[in-house]
């Protein structure tokens, strides 16, 4: 997974209701133009979603999810036969599909463990895996998240889940972990792990972050609308790329390519 330097990935969601831009991308065709302005925008890869996990979301139905994901991953190999597309779910089903139809990389926020067939699929397709930490699930996992020490306590999970992994086939060099910023934390949690992002990083996988446009930046910057939470998904971007994260998953790309390209500039030595 670890190319030369940081990598972008930008978001697709293929649903109704994710948090940011819900709806916006439903048809494939429209999915594909999004797609392909994201990659003229700087854009390693393409995250696509066919469910939301935003806080007290509800799953969709493995066909529904199938039916939202992979049409537009053709689309858009269709049209970017290059395109570097990771499918964002935590079903086995989908993600074999999704690789079927040319996606590359599995990103599952369960970190394996929403599906047992996952690692297996993983392991036999020998594709990049991301693994991200949430407490609980989607539906429940804001009603108030208590850990003792939330920056020990997702390293020692992420660690665990990346064991899980290897020993279950996966490369160690195909291996990314997330901290899941958002899933189960509150604001105070979510400034931890990016102020000690270096303990998750330390682990010697990559690590991404997934800031864009989440709550807690609309608590620090007063800035209510999703959409418009660009330039605080920025700063995380570029903290989170001086504490070693070397992957982002973001909605804004131009935005945050640029400014990982003065962070570089400024660190590269
Ligand atoms: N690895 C990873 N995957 C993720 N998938 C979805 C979301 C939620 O954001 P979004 O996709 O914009 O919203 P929704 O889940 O409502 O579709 N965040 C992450 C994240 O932080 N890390």
């Amino acid at each position: 997974m670890q190319g030369p330097g940081p990598a972008l990935f930008g978001i697709l969601n293929v649903t109704p209701d994710s948090f940011s831009d819900g709806g916006d991308f439903l048809d494939p065709e429209a999915a594909a133009r999004h797609a392909a302005g994201m990659l003229e925008e700087g854009a390693d890869a393409i995250d696509i979603g066919g469910e939301s996990t935003r806080p007290g979301s509800d799953p969709v139905t493995e066909e529904e999810e199938l039916r939202r994901v992979v049409p537009v991953i053709r689309a858009i190999l269709q049209a970017h036969p290059d395109a570097g597309v990771s499918v964002d779910t935590y079903r086995a089903s989908t993600a074999e599909a999704a690789l079927e139809a040319g996606a590359r990389i599995v990103n599952d926020v369960t970190a394996l463990r929403g599906d047992r067939r996952m690692a297996a699929l993983v392991a036999d397709a020998g594709c990049p895996l991301i693994l991200m930490h949430m407490l609980g699930e989607p539906k429940t996992m804001q009603k108030e998240p208590r850990y003792d020490d939330v920056v020990r306590e997702v390293r020692d999970f992420l660690a665990r889940r990346a064991d899980h992994a290897i020993a279950a086939g996966v490369d160690a060099e195909n291996v990314a972990l997330d901290p899941g910023i958002g899933f189960g934390k509150t604001l105070e949690h979510n400034l931890a792990l990016l102020r000690n992002l270096e303990a998750i990083v330390g682990l010697g996988f990559p690590v991404l972050l997934g800031a864009s446009r989440k709550r807690f930046l609309g608590r620090i910057t007063g800035t209510e609308e999703a959409k418009d939470r660009v330039f605080g998904t920025v700063a995380t971007t570029v903290l989170g790329y001086e504490r070693g994260a070397t992957l982002f998953r973001v909605h804004d790309v131009r935005a945050n390519r640029e400014a990982l390209a003065v962070a570089e500039a400024v660190w590269r030595v």
